[in-house]
């Protein structure tokens, strides 16, 4: 039988229609493979309509998923106890006979595809699917990507709503020329608490054949919402494949002098800093985790790939977020996850206010001391609880930039992760490869909660994408060097670190950062002079006092400058021999990143030789 066919049996008239409509016989063979697999009771196809959405909404509650909050608009969805990160374990790219990529979790792609299929089988029984159309990047532009997601939780839709522009009429407009994204996704039996509860057959299996992913058993939000992590590993694929980038950075415009907008990409390990960059309250936020850069007439332009933000709540406070705290308090539409809720309010780690001792949390009831299976006591709220909330609703968003069809220029491109004792707060690379090679490829970071297993391990992380990498790091990063080609002018580069530790204690505040995108903007323009060290350019002292007084009213003095400056010579040499072994390890890396690592390693010999391990900012200014 035809598929049309199979589907005109499989849906009630309705829903039937809205498939028809899409001229699509690739799409009508996928849909009623799967949903004669899946076996639900019902299927809802959603449009672009407002009622299909609020239907989506209205089901989350319906079935539990989501409990309203006191204030209109806000809910809050809870994953299981042990759901609460991306599972990177049982997380793997699926390839012809298993064949091995470094760093890579893989898996035979016929094996692969029959267990998940297995899983799958039947799985929704008495559930009713929800069949979505999205797209990634602005629609109708060089940046779209159509896609459409299966899923049995209405939260993961729901969520999709939030930070994904629609797409239905995208499927229709484009209809047999769609080279469209799948995301097959069951949250599984759930329990009591409407939590996935089968966490031992926990999948999630990207098909870069297909442009498939499957992801099962799971709700968690890295694990589920496809148009996210998911598709980024096909996105990875599809980028090295046509020559662009394809980032996990945040999307900012930088406010220089006279009115000038400057706009920087940002990529820092999950949990490092990307939404709090972003979200700085005197600059404008375009995107906080994904962004595409294509070559458009020899000029590199971004754009974010989704339309919200699915942020990390712990640590959000008055003081230092007051936007995204003022739009936490006010009545738009934001799901909440794995936060404490007491008499339907929402309250979450280090929020800056006093927060109540009982309540329900990720771990159901919750009071003060609480502790879980393992011993361990349960915070108020997970410390990947997260928000997830449309960008229309931020004042600091940059919607033009937002829905700008051929993106915005791309002016720097910055490099960062949790690193206590090697880099120093911020600098700019000598040039392209420079930067690719030893801030991006070298990049590592402590990890964090956003990935079940331990944190605060330091693990390499070569552009902050390893954990969604989906092809040989060295395809890739031989794409990132050649990018270089495809423009006239690229864009500078940079590396921040927002994270050093001196006896145990922060060396900077929360905010410096601001301070930092300041002067990365005026470097963008070439406005201040810089010194340059063996690792590429830092501040001067002058330039960044001014900046201190000027964005955060501050005084910044010699001895913290200096203790942030200093170029630490032992502990480079030791991340330069680190990086090298790692890559030397690996087939097909470029000989280029060896050479550039090798000039890097030389430049702080010699100036060991000359100035000794540690070398003040200040002796090197004006050498
Ligand atoms: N010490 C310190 N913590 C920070 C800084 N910026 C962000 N954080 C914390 O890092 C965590 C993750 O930040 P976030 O911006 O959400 O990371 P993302 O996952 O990359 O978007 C949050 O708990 C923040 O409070 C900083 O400059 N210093
Ligand atoms: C959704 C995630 O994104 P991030 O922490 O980078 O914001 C994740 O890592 O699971
Ligand atoms: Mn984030």
């Amino acid at each position: 039988m035809e598929p049309l066919e199979r589907l005109e049996k499989l849906l009630d008239g309705e829903q039937f229609e809205k498939i028809k409509s899409i001229d699509n016989p690739e799409l009508h063979a996928f849909l009623a493979e799967w949903i004669e697999w899946l076996e639900p009771d019902r299927v809802f196809v959603c449009t672009d309509s407002p009622e299909d959405e609020a239907y989506v909404k209205w089901k989350a509650l319906y079935y539990g998923e989501e409990k309203m909050l006191e204030m209109p608009n806000h809910t809050v969805h809870y994953d299981n106890y042990y759901d609460q990160a991306r599972d990177k374990a049982n997380t793997a790219i699926l390839t012809p006979g298993g064949k091995p990529l470094p760093y890579l979790n893989t898996k035979d792609r016929e094996e692969g595809l029959k267990e998940i299929r297995e899983l799958m089988k039947g799985i929704m029984k008495g559930k009713e699917l929800f069949v979505c159309f999205f797209v990634l990047g602005p629609r109708n532009s060089i940046f779209t990507i159509p896609a459409v997601q299966l899923t049995d939780s209405a939260y993961v839709a729901h969520s999709e709503f939030i930070l994904y522009r629609k797409g239905y009429e995208e499927f229709k407009r484009l209809g047999r020329s769609a080279r469209f994204f799948r995301f097959v996704h069951s949250e599984g039996e759930l329990d009591e608490r409407k939590t996935s509860k089968n966490l031992d057959k926990r999948r999630v299996y990207i098909d870069l054949e297909d442009e498939t992913v499957y992801s099962v058993n799971t709700q968690y939000g890295g694990n589920t919402i496809g148009l996210k992590k998911p598709a980024f590993r096909l996105t990875i694929a599809r980028a090295v494949n046509e020559g662009w980038l394809s980032e996990h950075m945040f999307l900012m415009r930088v406010n220089g002098p006279h009115g000038r907008k400057t706009y920087f990409t940002g990529a820092y390990p999950s949990m490092c800093g990307k939404t709090s960059t972003a979200m700085i309250s005197w600059e404008n936020i375009v995107g906080d985790d994904l962004t595409f850069i294509l070559p458009v007439n020899g000029v590199a332009r971004g754009a974010n790939v989704e339309k919200g933000v699915f942020g990390i709540i712990q640590g959000v406070n008055p003081e230092d977020d007051p936007i995204i705290w003022e739009i936490l308090h006010s009545p738009v539409e934001i799901i909440f996850s794995n936060v404490l809720v007491k008499d339907g309010k929402p309250y979450w780690n280090d929020m800056g206010v006093p927060i109540p001792d009982e309540g329900e949390n990720h771990s159901g009831k919750w009071w003060k001391g609480k502790k879980d299976a393992e011993g361990n006591e349960i915070p108020p709220s997970h410390k990947n609880a997260r928000f997830t909330v449309s960008l229309e609703h931020f004042p600091n968003a940059d919607l033009e930039a937002l829905e700008s069809p051929c993106g915005v220029e791309v002016g720097g491109m910055i490099f960062g992760g949790r690193d206590a004792d090697t880099w120093p707060p911020v600098r700019e690379a000598f040039n392209w490869r420079h930067g690719v090679i030893t801030m991006g490829a070298a990049l590592e970071s402590e990890t964090t909660a956003a990935t079940l297993g331990k944190e605060g391990v330091r693990a390499f992380n070569p552009m902050a994408i390893l954990d969604f990498m989906s092809v040989h790091l060295g395809d890739y990063i031989r794409n990132y060097l050649d990018f270089e080609k495809r423009v006239k002018k690229t864009p500078k580069i940079f590396a921040v670190n927002y994270f050093l530790r001196e006896n145990g204690k922060w060396l900077n505040h929360k905010l410096d950062k601001g301070v930092w995108l300041k002067w990365m903007e005026l470097r963008v323009h070439g406005d201040v002079d810089a010194i340059e060290t063996p690792i590429g350019y830092i501040p001067k002292y002058e330039d960044l006092a001014r900046l201190f007084r000027e964005v955060l009213n501050k005084e910044y003095t010699r001895e913290d400058y200096e203790m942030q400056f200093k170029i630490r010579v032992p502990e480079l040499l030791a991340k330069i021999d680190r990086i090298e072994g790692i890559y030397r390890k690996l087939d097909n890396v470029p000989e280029e990143l060896f050479q550039i690592l090798e000039e890097e390693r030389r430049r702080l010999l010699e100036a060991r030789e000359k100035y000794g391990d540690y070398i003040s900012p200040f002796a090197l200014e004006g050498v």
